[in-house]
């Protein structure tokens, strides 16, 4: 293994080829670099038994590094156009950031058509595999656990929003992008959303990159990315970690599909002690649980001034601040939105159907007709969305 800054040209071996990329990077230090060979050798040829996962990037392999260490390799895919500028968004980013709630980087490789990011390998997967996973996953998530996880997100995204400078806006905090340590720590990954936020800037106007289903209203229908658009996100994801619940699910009653209205629901009946993930068989410190729910509700309230920030949440987490019930305001929702602008009263969307319905907002032609609501169900809302906040 290598190390040295990137594009220190000397070391530069013969095999790689300057590009578009030496311009983009080049404020990047201290970035390992490694060679292809070393990747190859290190997952045995990017062997299928390697492979630990999929995402809208490309493949993630599992491998021993030349130093020992166990690394997890995120490759790339050659047809991923929008992959690439995530690609050097997530250099960028996360090779001048260190914490430990944040997933590490150890360094990249660039050669020929080949962009593969290597990182700390996390034995635990996602929240969304274990967790959310539907039973699949062996790991107990008894209340200590998710508490130490609820705070060490909120650790990892207070530093992001309040300590780097410039401030780094995460845009894509889910389930899945929340990885376990062998200690169950948690760590934030995939920085390949994110944006830094110039500084005096209130918000950055963007592409709405994100993941259904946590996506601010503001963030999901005018692509105002700010601090306060991770805060959503993150209430949604406080939520599911005390219910042991994927924020929608069709499966269920209507009136129980969406974990947010539902969350809201009980507030308002003075019920939200149900909604505590009943696998924990009671075993869970009901005044804590209740309160971390109430964040969740903070944290998602439509107004942006009115979600707290995350150095805020984490003293309410800590029990070091109280939580003002009187603060407590229905959440913000996407659906909401589109009840309003969808003709003909349009019913209650399935996940798929808020896909279909996002274009319908989001196109100049809103007499579209939506699909029908006898639509196949599925369990899943991760599903990315991706649009020009021109259209
Ligand atoms: N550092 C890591 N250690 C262990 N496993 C990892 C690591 N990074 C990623 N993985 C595994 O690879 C999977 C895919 O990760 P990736 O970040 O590419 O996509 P994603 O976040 O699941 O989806 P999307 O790209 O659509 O947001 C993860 O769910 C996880 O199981």
């Amino acid at each position: 293994m290598t190390c040295f800054p990137l594009f220190c040209r000397k070391h530069h071996s013969s095999t790689r080829h300057p590009s578009e990329f030496d311009g983009e990077l080049s404020g990047v230090k201290n970035v390992t670099l490694f060679s292809y060979k070393q990747l190859r050798i290190a997952t045995d040829d990017f062997s299928p038994v390697n492979k630990i996962g999929e995402g809208g990037f490309g493949s993630v392999y599992k491998g021993r590094l030349k130093s020992g260490k166990m690394a997890a390799i995120k490759v790339l895919s050659s047809e991923s156009k929008q992959g690439v500028r995530e690609f050097l968004t997530e250099i960028k980013v996360i090779s001048d950031v260190e914490h430990e709630n944040l997933v590490k980087l150890y360094g990249c490789c660039i050669e020929d058509d080949h962009r593969i990011l290597v990182y700390n390998y996390l034995e635990n997967n996602s929240l969304a595999q274990t967790l959310l996973g539907g039973g699949h996953s062996s790991i107990q998530f008894n209340w200590r656990t998710r508490t130490k996880i609820c705070v060490g997100v909120a650790k990892g995204l207070a530093y992001l929003h309040e300590q780097v400078k410039p401030h780094i806006i995460h845009r894509d905090i889910k389930a899945s992008n929340i990885l376990l340590d062998k200690d169950l720590t948690p760590k934030i990954s995939d920085f390949g959303l994110a944006k830094l936020i110039p500084p005096n800037a209130t918000h950055v106007s963007t592409r709405v990159a994100g993941t259904i289903g946590y996506l601010a209203p503001e963030y999901a229908i005018r692509g105002q990315a700010t601090r306060k658009s991770d805060v959503y996100s993150y209430g949604v994801l406080l939520i599911e970690i005390v219910t042991g619940r994927c924020n929608t699910n069709s499966r269920l009653p209507i009136d129980e599909q969406y974990l947010l209205e539902r969350t809201w629901q009980l507030y308002e009946r003075k019920e939200l002690v149900l909604l505590v993930d009943t696998s924990l068989d009671g075993a869970f410190d009901a005044e804590q649980a209740c309160r971390f729910l109430k964040i969740g509700l903070l944290c998602t309230q439509d107004a942006l001034k009115l979600r707290p920030s995350m150095s805020t949440i984490l003293k309410m987490l800590t029990g070091e601040m109280e939580v003002d019930n009187n603060k407590i305001t229905k959440p913000g929702l996407i659906s909401d939105f589109m009840d309003l602008k969808i003709k003909n009263n349009a019913p209650k969307l399935h996940p798929e159907q808020i896909n279909a319905a996002y274009d319908y907002v989001l196109s100049s032609d809103n007499t579209t007709t939506l699909p029908s609501t006898s639509s196949s169900q599925g369990n899943s809302t991760f599903t990315t969305v991706a649009y020009d906040q021109s259209i």
